[in-house]
């Protein structure tokens, strides 16, 4: 796949076949809007599209409303979209000169001018161009004088898109993973660097990882501990690793910032400074304070037997 994020150089496409959207944790719902694309790519021999937007435009248009929690960075989504056989990214830097393109200069300077489309496919609520003036209805007004193909995502569908994407940020931030995974058709995953804590892991008998994350935006789940598959790039060999990891504040060292950290099974090696990747298998426990620091490690033996056994079977 080819991603693409100078709107000044972008390739001729061969019959683009177009979307545009966030596709924010690129889930099984989307899949179904990404079937529909490669299936009308086939048809006329042409290349598959998506247009997205990064930062969000209602991060830009709206700072001070909650703030987005994705379920998938910009490099994560890339990473999805390219395993879905997807031909190019477009990567729309959107900003506020962006925003205010009327309908039609966004229709004819940047949909048109830009991509020649053979197909646009959209959602039959999709709005564009300044204060969301331009709709379907343009498109289909337009679409002969431009000549593309316009195929509409009907109601039910985008509806179910909303409630799946809903679902799986509640889920995650419940600590409902598996229903989350079902929903996402993969297991929920976080990618960070090492860096150094307090140093306490060795001592417990468990060293853990505890990673930082390249974005803020990124949707943290539950706090509490759960089963992980560990992804690693070790002397450029890819490592795939069972562990356990808590997300939490450490109540029984009193402690208040939230942190991430993976106990890898069967591991040991410096890993300071490293990438890696955690997906989510399964929820274990809430996060506890203990009375004593024996109390853990015996919880955390536990743990480690039941993470050993979801990761075993999954
Ligand atoms: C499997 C597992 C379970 C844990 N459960 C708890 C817990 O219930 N309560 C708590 O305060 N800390 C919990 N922790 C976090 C530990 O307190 C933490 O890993 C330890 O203090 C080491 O921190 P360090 O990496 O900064 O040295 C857990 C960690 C792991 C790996
Ligand atoms: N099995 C393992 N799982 C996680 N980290 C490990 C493991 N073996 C060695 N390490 C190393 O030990 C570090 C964690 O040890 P720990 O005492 O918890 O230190 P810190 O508080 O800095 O995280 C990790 O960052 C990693 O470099």
């Amino acid at each position: 796949m080819q991603v693409h994020r100078d709107l000044d150089h972008l390739p001729d496409f061969n019959r683009a076949v177009i979307t545009i959207g966030t596709f924010d944790g690129v889930h099984a719902g989307h899949r179904y809007i990404l079937q529909q694309l490669e299936q009308a790519a086939t048809a006329c021999n042409g290349e598959t599209v998506i247009i997205t937007f990064d930062p969000h435009p209602r991060e830009v248009l709206a700072p001070q409303a909650n703030p987005i929690r994705l379920l998938t960075t910009l490099p994560e989504k890339i990473q999805l979209l390219a395993q879905q056989g997807i031909d190019h990214l477009v990567v729309v830097p959107f900003n506020r000169a962006f925003s205010e393109l009327s309908a039609m200069e966004y229709l004819e300077d940047f949909l048109i001018s830009r991509f020649k489309p053979h197909t646009i496919i959209i959602g039959y609520d999709h709005r564009f161009g300044h204060n969301r003036e331009g709709g379907l209805e343009l498109l289909e007004a337009e679409q002969h004088k431009y000549g593309f193909q316009l195929i509409e995502i009907p109601q039910q569908v985008v509806h179910d898109l909303t409630v799946s994407s809903t679902k799986i940020r509640n889920s995650l931030q419940e600590g409902h993973i598996t229903l989350a995974n079902e929903l996402l058709g993969y297991p929920y995953f976080l990618s960070g660097i090492v860096i150094h804590g307090d140093k306490m892991g060795r001592q417990l008998g468990y060293p853990t990882a505890n990673l930082q994350l390249p974005d803020q935006r990124k949707l943290i789940p539950a706090e509490g501990i759960y089963a992980v598959k560990v992804q690693l790039t070790l002397d450029q060999e890819v490592m795939h690793l069972n562990g356990v990891m808590s997300i939490g504040t450490r109540p029984t060292f009193n402690g208040s910032d939230l942190r991430l950290e993976v106990h890898i099974f069967d591991f040991d090696a410096d890993i300071y400074g490293r990438e890696l990747s955690v997906s989510f298998i399964d929820y274990i426990r809430a996060n506890l304070k203990f009375d004593d620091i024996k109390a853990l490690i015996t919880q955390m033996d536990k743990d480690s037997e039941i993470a050993r056994a979801k990761c075993a079977a999954f």
